[in-house]
């Protein structure tokens, strides 16, 4: 326990190293205080709230070719070669996706702990690699963008053949939302204003990019397009919000 604990908070420190990401890791932690106090937090839980972590967003024995190239072209620019040789952060960088946020490692506030110990992020829930949400979100920090590189699993089905509306509606909360997160600290979405141009096959492939559009206030307002890879096909179009919201506030709404 000690040394998952250890492995653990080595992984958030070397996270909230990004500034972005320590406000999205700090959102779903929900504690804004000092890596102390979460640790504290965090020592306070009883032991079955801690599944072993695992990166959801790694490559896995489901990907197919499509995914695995978005992937490549993504992945090969979170890291470049300087003309000296160097190694040097590129512009972009892989976003880590994990099963069981923290979001209720300050403890038992607003759920009973029987919930709070089987909570589980909905988009990483089901076991069988490739059978629901396959995706990995990338973040571009000077261009303000996100992209999120999706694989329609089988268990997603809406009309024949094809993805349910609201499993993409899914995908296009959880790319704006992290990148809103990342643009703004923790925020909630007031709305996704979604038009749906064109049915997306199961079991395929599609870039989810969301765009910053501007920020008034607490409101931070993206635009996002679902495509096929290639860009030749136009699935959705999405206006966003998110509101800026504090973490306490949150907890005493439940
Ligand atoms: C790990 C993967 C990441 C996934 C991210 C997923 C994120 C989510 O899905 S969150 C869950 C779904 N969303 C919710 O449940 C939100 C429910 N709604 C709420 O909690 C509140 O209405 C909330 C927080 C959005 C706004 O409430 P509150 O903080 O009181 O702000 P409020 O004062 O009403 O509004 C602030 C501003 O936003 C505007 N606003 C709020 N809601 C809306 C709306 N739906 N449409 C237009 N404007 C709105 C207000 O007009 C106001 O504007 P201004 O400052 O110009 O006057």
């Amino acid at each position: 326990m000690a040394k998952y604990l250890g492995q653990l908070l080595s992984s958030l420190k070397s996270l909230s190293s990004v500034p972005a990401i320590r406000a999205h890791v700090a959102l779903w932690t929900g504690s804004f205080s000092s890596w102390t106090h979460t640790f504290r937090s965090i020592k306070t839980l009883p032991l079955p709230i801690f599944p072993k972590s695992w990166d959801f967003s790694q490559p896995n024995s489901s990907w197919g070719p499509e995914i695995m190239q978005m992937y490549e072209h993504y992945n090969s620019q979170c890291e470049v070669e300087t003309e000296e040789g160097e190694k040097k952060a590129g512009p972009w960088r892989r976003l880590p996706s994990y099963n069981r946020s923290l979001k209720f490692a300050t403890g038992g506030v607003y759920l009973s702990k029987i919930i709070q110990s089987k909570a589980r992020l909905f988009t990483r829930n089901i076991k069988e690699p490739g059978a629901a949400f396959e995706y990995v979100l990338f973040v571009n920090e000077a261009e303000q963008r996100c992209v999120g590189i999706f694989q329609a699993g089988h268990l997603l089905e809406g009309p024949p053949g094809h993805v349910h509306g609201g499993a993409i509606a899914t995908m296009i909360d959880t790319v704006t939302g992290t990148h809103a997160t990342f643009l703004s600290g923790p925020v909630m979405t007031a709305y996704l204003n979604i038009n749906y141009r064109s049915p997306i096959p199961l079991g395929s492939t599609v870039l989810i990019e969301s765009l910053m559009d501007k920020k008034e206030g607490r409101k931070t307002f993206l635009l996002c397009n679902v495509t096929s890879t290639d860009g030749s096909k136009l699935h959705t179009e999405t206006t966003a919000l998110f509101v800026s919201v504090s973490v306490s506030n949150l907890i005493q709404k439940g």
